[in-house]
């Protein structure tokens, strides 16, 4: 926050009556809360006793409607409740006094802000939600254009207890009654502590983050910037920007976040929840077809195979394979005719059908193209007759249940460990070298019986492909669950779907036993269709594969994007082909960019320390500028290898230096040496590899090895960076000599 503070007055005294006054107004708003939240709850009870009374006997129309109102009516109450319970925390943030310097005091507006509107019996505003039009001027106002603000105030909360304030006064002169005190908020809150979980950052987001946050919905808004910009905290808080004000549309159309790990999603999984949203979807990469899930990483070159988009031409060949175990001929007796299809014809009606169907929904039209190729080889007798003759021909049944069987896109996948079967399918795709390591690396997941994250693309590459496993037919089928919908979906209609499937969602719920055999553990659960997003919010852009991409642009496919990234820290090799499946996903979308230039994470001693190493190998890097200094430059020490114990005295250090929390970022030669310090002071220290920082940050960080991090890492001295980066206040890096 820019900061004008001319006539600060902040003595004790001061600071006391101004955060007692606060606590009134305070107090006032928690009593409405217990007021609304018991008025909630009286209307969730009463409507519940309603529904239950209209229900014995028959329901007419109107009960009907008066049953979906009710329903509408407990949902609003129910979501109400709910979130004042989530909000009680620090709910009351900020406050802005409104009015120029000659507006008598009596007359100034003044306007609380926080997490949620509040109002009172008479329906005045007590507390203006911080995403309302009314609240702009909290994140907006500078004393360069102070929009009618004379001061903004930040309060801090524990609880419902007010503890303290701070003030940003936007006039050159304070009129005579207003105090301002306090150091300003965001170093205050850039200062503080790191717990294991991203916080909000509603108090303190600054202008230029509020204008990428209030950004229009439709189209792509990219967010870009150099490391701890806040890129990732702005995505955040759009999506609960865009959920308040489009509620309707992104609530029931629902909002994808979308980052690299596991670690990463469970690392910002409270910010929403805190701004009282829960109803987005946060995935990792890892995680994105549902039904299967993958954590494990690929070597570099093998993942390189697996991201570029040369290998659809593999996969389609694939695809278009009989399924492993199918006849190579058909024999059959119809209508008292032999009849013989051999191999070619096979080949040439498969080849045919799947030029316009996807397999798993093309059964239909393959027996009648056999039917055909039978006719024709026949040609005798009635024609229909043969045809009906066909068509209930148990030969015939039987042969289709291995020619044209349900194929599981996992399945194909493994087929590709046999090399031999790869070197022919990546004829003019990839060379000997590649074709060998993939295969081998299918041998590895079968060896394993988990998938790795690259491999989750190409599942979902050969799902729309094969198109959806269909279950077999069944008597309880429900009357909705046709296979007409089935076929829409295929065609890209999903919401038709996507309530059917909730229906029959029980129906099929999975075992939850994991199978022990690496194949059958792998095959295992239902593959979902893809459902449509109305948002998807991807972070960490720069490393998504061309393959990712495209899992992505199927999910996204009507939705606005909101797109977060710095090419420096990219561990994706080749961006001009990423950034070409980039571009597709978006569509015909309009772009809208926004840059980030202040690091708010890294101490300026640790920043600079970062980007001396990455300027003279990418000199074109986004340096932004960091805005806290804490007089402590990184320790740079050679140890002795193997470096146990100089991870162990450095972790004992930093465990004094900082409050919360510490990682040792090791590449994958020293990992097991150091596995027994994950965990340590009380929980606080966490073992990590280099890949998996990215996102994240810690108080203090233990960097072993910056060498063997560039060397083992795809994106070589862009990964190192960002390991470097990822430090608030402290920093040891520790090179074993
Ligand atoms: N306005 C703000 N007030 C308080 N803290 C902030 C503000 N903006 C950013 N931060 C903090 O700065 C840190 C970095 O933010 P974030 O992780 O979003 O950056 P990033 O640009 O995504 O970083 P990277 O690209 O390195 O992963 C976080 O701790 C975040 O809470």
């Amino acid at each position: 926050m820019t900061t004008a503070r001319p006539g600060a007055t902040d003595t004790s005294a001061d600071v006391a009556r101004e955060i007692a006054g606060e606590q009134d107004h305070v107090d006032r708003v928690y009593r409405e809360l217990e007021k609304a939240s018991a008025r909630a709850a009286e209307v969730e009870k009463d409507g519940i006793a309603r529904g239950r009374s209209s229900r014995s006997g028959e329901v007419r129309d109107e009960e009907l409607t008066g049953l979906f109102e009710r329903d509408a009516l407990v949902y609003a109450a129910a979501k109400r409740r709910s979130a004042i319970e989530k909000q009680y925390e620090g709910l009351v943030f900020g406050r802005l006094d409104l009015g120029d310097v000659e507006t008598p005091a009596a007359e100034r507006d003044i306007r609380h802000i926080g997490r949620l509107g509040v109002r009172d019996d008479d329906y005045e505003p007590l507390v203006v939600d911080w995403r309302a039009p009314a609240a702009a001027a909290f994140y907006r106002a500078t004393p360069v254009d102070p929009m009618g603000v004379l001061r903004r105030r930040v309060l801090r909360c524990k609880g419902a207890t007010v503890v303290g304030v701070e003030d940003d006064l936007m006039v050159p002169e304070a009129p005579d009654d207003i105090v301002v005190v306090g150091d300003g908020a965001l170093i205050a809150a850039l200062t503080r502590t790191r717990g294991r979980q991203m916080r909000d950052i509603v108090a303190t987001i600054q202008r230029h983050q509020d204008e990428a946050i209030r950004a229009p919905s439709r189209g792509v808004t990219e967010i870009t910037g150099g490391p701890g910009t806040g890129k990732t905290v702005v995505a955040l808080h759009r999506a609960a920007y865009l959920l308040y004000s489009e509620r309707r549309r992104f609530e029931s159309g629902g909002i994808l976040v979308v980052g690299p790990s596991a670690a990463y999603t469970a690392y910002i999984e409270r910010v929403l929840p805190s701004l009282g949203e829960d109803s987005v979807a946060l995935r990792a990469l890892g995680d994105l077809v549902d039904g299967v899930t993958a954590s494990r990483l690929d070597q570099p070159e093998v993942a390189a195979v697996k991201g570029s988009l040369r290998i659809r031409r593999l996969l389609s060949r694939a695809a278009s394979r009989p399924p492993a175990g199918a006849p190579t001929h058909l024999r059959a007796f119809i209508n008292g005719h032999a009849v013989r299809l051999d191999e070619s014809v096979l080949h040439r009606i498969r080849r045919q059908v799947l030029r316009s169907a996807q397999h798993n929904l093309a059964t239909h039209q393959a027996r009648e193209q056999l039917a055909q190729a039978a006719w024709a080889s026949v040609r005798q007798g009635e024609r229909d007759e043969f045809f009906d003759a066909f068509d209930s021909s148990r030969d015939v049944d039987e042969f289709m249940r291995t020619w044209w069987r349900q194929v599981d896109p996992r399945e194909v996948l493994l087929g590709l460990a046999d090399t031999d079967l790869v070197y022919g399918l990546a004829r003019g795709v990839l060379d000997q070298e590649e074709s060998a390591a993939l295969a081998l690396s299918m041998r590895e997941a079968l060896e394993l019986g988990t998938w790795s994250v690259s491999d989750i693309a190409l599942i979902d590459d050969l799902s729309g492909k094969l198109g959806p496993v269909q279950e077999p037919e069944s008597e309880e089928r429900g009357f909705y669950d046709i296979d007409e919908y089935d076929d829409l979906a295929s065609y890209g209609v999903n919401d038709v779907r996507a309530g059917v499937d909730r229906g029959v969602a029980t129906a099929r719920t999975q075992s939850v036993v994991t199978p022990l055999d690496p194949r059958e553990r792998l095959l295992h659960g239902r593959i979902e269709r893809a459902s449509s997003s109305a948002h998807v919010l991807v972070d960490e852009a720069q490393d998504l594969s061309p393959m990712q991409w495209r899992v992505l642009a199927r999910r996204g496919r009507n939705a606005s994007w909101t797109v977060v990234g710095d090419a420096a820290q990219a561990s994706w090799s080749d961006r001009e082909e990423a950034r070409a499946a980039q571009t597709e996903a978006y569509g015909s979308h309009e772009v809208r960019g926004f840059h980030m230039d202040t690091n708010y994470r890294n101490a300026r001693e640790i920043f600079a320390y970062a980007r001396d190493v990455i300027l003279p190998l990418v000199p074109d890097a986004d340096i932004p500028e960091a805005v806290r200094e804490t007089g402590v430059d990184p320790l740079d020490r050679v140890v002795d290898a193997p470096p146990t114990s100089a991870v162990e005295q450095a972790v004992e250090e930093l465990l004094d230096d900082v409050e919360g929390s510490i990682a040792v970022i090791t590449p994958r030669r020293w990992a097991d040496r150091l596995a027994h310090l994950d965990g340590t002071g009380e929980g606080r220290v966490q073992v990590i590899d280099p890949l998996s920082t990215k996102g994240l940050e810690w108080d203090a960080t233990v960097v072993l090895d910056p060498d063997a991090i560039v060397e083992e890492s795809p994106g070589g001295v862009r990964v190192l960076y960002v390991v470097l980066t990822r430090a608030a206040h402290r920093m040891t890096v520790l090179r074993p000599g």
